[in-house]
């Protein structure tokens, strides 16, 4: 190997190098230089690199694959990034060598010459080549794979072939591919040494229970690194034409909810209130609350709870696969769940008196009192008695709300069953009560309704403060909605969600947790709406 220049960026004269591309990988010098002297300053701007908030210190090669089709090869690197504050995380990015000195100019990592011939290393997924190859190689699995890197296909894949492909380009944290404006192909960026939730979900859920209201899973590709362990790093789902998701959707209707408000000089004095989790059918929903809101948005509530249940009933229907069987809550439980309630009530402690300077009004106001009242709310997580409750446990969707669903016409599919971004891959596979998901998406309902107070403040006649009452009338109807359509449904299939009481312990048990696990997502990226599950917090613990 011959060095022309010691410079660090992309846009430099070659390295040297005297191997086959076949061999690269075999090369210390090359993967030195690939990983400390330009990785980390590409990796770093990526989109999906999620170590921004920490000091990068190096990165390593756990291990790398190839992914190939006949004489066309490509390499699969899951690159382990270690941090100053001592954790890792480990990533995937596929690698190609591309020598056409006009292609993918902003997309470069390393330039290189290999026997001669110049070129830049590139993020492979930027090559059409490298999508069709993958997606060839899906649609050509074998049943019962068992090489090193598993391609995997359901019979719904079958009969076509390969016409086009392109970035999604939505806002996400992982790559998605549509293929043939039919298929979506997500490779997971950020890695887990296990298969990935959303992979197994959405096979589980999709192939093996049929539940329609997901994009049907079409196929994946595991690895199976040194360890034996087995590692997912895409999957393949049918693309659902939409309209857009639900938390865009809600933000249209609830506009309209509230300049209502207006137009048809709707009295907060004659809007009657309902009791906190009341189970509401629509003849229980008193006309003056239709007249104001509408009849649209309470039916689109039911029939999102209609699909929230059909998917828990899905989800604990399995008796075979223990990986899916529901369970009865317990002590070992208990103990998992205490200890994690106190270290995220800590960690958000901790961010909310690091960031008591960057809010202000109604934000500090409830921040200030958040902090005085800590030790009940330390007391409410500690306060979890699992003999008293009779429900079962279920895998869940994990961190539903809103944006995980997609509206097409007048139905709802739900997406990405990752789980929880903060938590580990261990934590999101433990079963939960499905009343978790049930409090995620409650949680969606108040954020949507105060951010179209937020959002529209100008546009509103009444003061904020009037309106968060009007918000929270509002509020107490919808979930009382959802909660009246979606424990029939459950009920209906046997699904033990647990008696009345315990229903509403755990959904303010799951609402408390999930307002403070955004608390510390919003005081980290938007704190303007740390306000949000601040009001939450405060509601929950002054009721
Ligand atoms: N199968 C699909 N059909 C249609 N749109 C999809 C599909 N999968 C994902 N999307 C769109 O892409 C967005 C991001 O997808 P998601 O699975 O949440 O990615 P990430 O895990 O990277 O955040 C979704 O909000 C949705 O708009
Ligand atoms: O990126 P993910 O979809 O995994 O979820 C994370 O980001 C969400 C924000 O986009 C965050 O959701 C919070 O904000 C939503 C409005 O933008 C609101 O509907 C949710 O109720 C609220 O939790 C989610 O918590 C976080 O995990």
């Amino acid at each position: 190997m011959s060095k022309k220049t010691s410079n660090k960026t992309s846009l430099l004269s070659p390295y040297n190098f005297d191997v086959e591309w076949n061999d690269l990988m075999d090369n210390e010098d090359f993967i030195k230089i690939f990983l400390s002297d330009v990785l980390e300053y590409y990796i770093i701007k990526q989109r999906w690199y999620g170590g921004k908030a920490s000091k990068l210190k190096y990165i390593e090669l756990a291990e790398y694959f190839r992914i190939q089709q006949n004489e066309e090869v490509y390499y699969g690197l899951i690159l382990e990034v270690n941090f100053k504050e001592a954790f890792y995380q480990h990533y995937f990015l596929p690698i190609a060598f591309v020598s056409d000195p006009d292609f993918a100019q902003d997309n470069r990592i390393l330039p290189i010459s290999i026997k001669g011939q110049e070129g830049f290393i590139i993020d492979a997924i930027n090559l059409e080549a490298f999508r069709k190859l993958v997606f060839e190689r899906i649609l050509s699995a074998v049943p019962n794979d068992k090489t090193r890197v598993q391609y995997h296909k359901s019979l719904l894949f079958d009969n076509c072939h390969y016409e086009s492909s392109r970035f999604m380009g939505m806002e996400q944290s992982n790559t998605s591919i549509v293929y043939n404006e039919k298929y979506v192909l997500k490779f997971f960026r950020r890695i887990y040494a296990d298969k990935n939730p959303d992979y197994e979900m959405s096979r589980f859920l999709s192939e093996k229970k049929e539940f329609k209201n997901t994009p049907a899973y079409l196929g994946s590709i595991n690895i199976t690194d040194a360890d034996n362990v087995q590692i997912t790093i895409a999957l393949m789902q049918q693309l659902v034409p939409n309209q857009g998701d639900a938390w865009e959707y809600m933000l249209k209707e609830l506009h309209k909810v509230f300049l209502t408000i207006e137009t048809k000089s709707v009295k907060l004095s004659n809007l009657p209130k309902v009791e906190d989790f009341s189970r509401l059918e629509l003849r229980d929903v008193p006309p003056q609350i239709i007249d104001w809101a509408g009849l649209n948005i309470i039916t689109k509530v039911q029939t999102l709870a209609k699909r929230t249940a059909e998917m828990h009933i899905a989800l604990g229907s399995e008796f075979e696969d223990t990986g899916f069987t529901p369970e009865r809550f317990n002590g070992d439980y208990t103990v998992w769940l205490k200890n994690r309630m106190l270290y995220q009530f800590q960690n958000r402690l901790n961010t909310i008196e690091n960031n008591l300077h960057k809010l202000d009004g109604l934000a500090l106001e409830l921040a200030e009192d958040f902090l005085e009242n800590k030790n009940i709310i330390r007391k409410r997580f500690v306060n979890f008695d699992w003999t008293r409750l009779k429900g079962e446990r279920l895998r869940v969707h994990g961190d539903y709300h809103l944006g995980q669903v997609l509206v097409k016409d007048d139905d709802f599919y739900i997406l990405d069953f990752e789980g929880e971004p903060e938590s580990t891959i261990r934590d999101r596979k433990v079963k939960q009560p499905p009343l978790k998901d049930v409090a995620g998406m409650f949680r969606s309902f108040h954020y949507a309704i105060y951010a179209t107070i937020f959002n529209n403040a100008a546009l509103y006649k009444k003061e904020q403060e009037e309106l968060f009452q009007y918000a929270e009338i509002l509020y107490q109807y919808l979930i009382g909605v959802f909660l009246g359509t979606y424990i029939v449904e459950i009920q209906n299939a046997n699904i033990n969600i647990g008696y009345h009481q315990e229903r509403i312990f755990l959904l303010k048990y799951s609402l408390l947790e999930k307002a403070v696990y955004e608390l510390g997502y919003e005081l980290n990226s938007r704190p303007r709406w740390a306000v949000i599950p601040l009001k939450g917090i405060s509601n929950i613990i002054n009721h």
